[in-house]
């Protein structure tokens, strides 16, 4: 069964089309870029995928259902869609506390997703002192507390350092392998290139190129052709 799937999905705002009769699968396991121009629909498409926009038409389900009727949505899947907003004066790990109570979730799981993000050592800071980066690595943590078998992330490695960017390609290959699966908004072509094994491209709306990608094949080439 496919992790993820869009059927024939169409949604407008006013005239503009956002989301035009588009349709793809993602299977478990893989680590699928989701690649497009500014614009050509890849966050409404993720926002539907997760619920928080109805489609004019058409479907979209996880794990054979829709987003609405998971019986464990946090394990079911995590989303990092943009710069998440925290309470400046909330420290991370009271940030996940909240979550995860609200989700009635084992207290140990705080502590393990700090640790996954390699945030643990700044657990107890309040996150108004963030930088860029360890914000995004917050917003990971919180995606990842349901320990959930779909991760969906919205250019994750925005404001990551070099170190970051590599340390997150390495955890979500690790992600992957164990049998999850990982579907990633992204514009930097070069960091995706390294680790996704599918590629789904949207221009206007509409898929341009879904498939794999082969080992050595230039991911750029790949998307200016698609999108020309
Ligand atoms: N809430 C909204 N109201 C009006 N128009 C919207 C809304 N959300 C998205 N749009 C429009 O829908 C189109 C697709 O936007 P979307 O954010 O999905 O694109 P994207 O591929 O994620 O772009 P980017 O790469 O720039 O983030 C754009 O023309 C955008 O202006």
């Amino acid at each position: 069964m496919s992790a993820i799937t869009v059927t024939r999905l169409s949604k407008s705002f006013g005239a503009v089309r956002a989301v035009d009769d588009l349709s793809f699968t993602v299977g478990p396991g893989t680590i699928t870029a989701f690649l497009g121009p500014n614009g050509a629909g890849k966050t409404t498409t993720l926002r539907m995928i997760l619920g928080l926009v109805t489609p004019d038409s058409g479907s979209a389900a996880i794990g054979g259902g829709p987003y609405r009727d998971l019986v464990d949505p946090v394990a079911a899947v995590g989303a990092v869609l943009e710069a998440a907003a925290f309470h400046p004066g909330l420290t991370a790990r009271a940030h996940l506390e909240i979550l995860r109570t609200a989700a009635g979730l084992a207290p140990e799981r705080v502590d393990h997703v700090l640790d996954q993000v390699d945030l643990t050592g700044a657990a107890d800071r309040r996150a108004g002192g963030f930088s860029l980066g360890m914000r995004q690595r917050l917003a990971l943590a919180t995606a990842l507390l349901g320990d959930p078998a779909v991760l969906i992330l919205d250019e994750p490695a925005n404001g990551l350092d070099p170190a970051g960017a590599h340390w997150l390609r390495g955890f979500l290959r690790a992600y992957a392998l164990q049998g999850r699966t990982v579907l990633v908004s992204t514009h930097v072509l070069a960091e995706i290139q390294q680790i996704a094994d599918h590629v789904i491209i949207i221009s206007d709306g509409r898929a341009v190129f879904t498939g794999p990608l082969a080992p050595g094949s230039d991911l750029e080439e790949l998307y200016l052709e698609a999108t020309r």
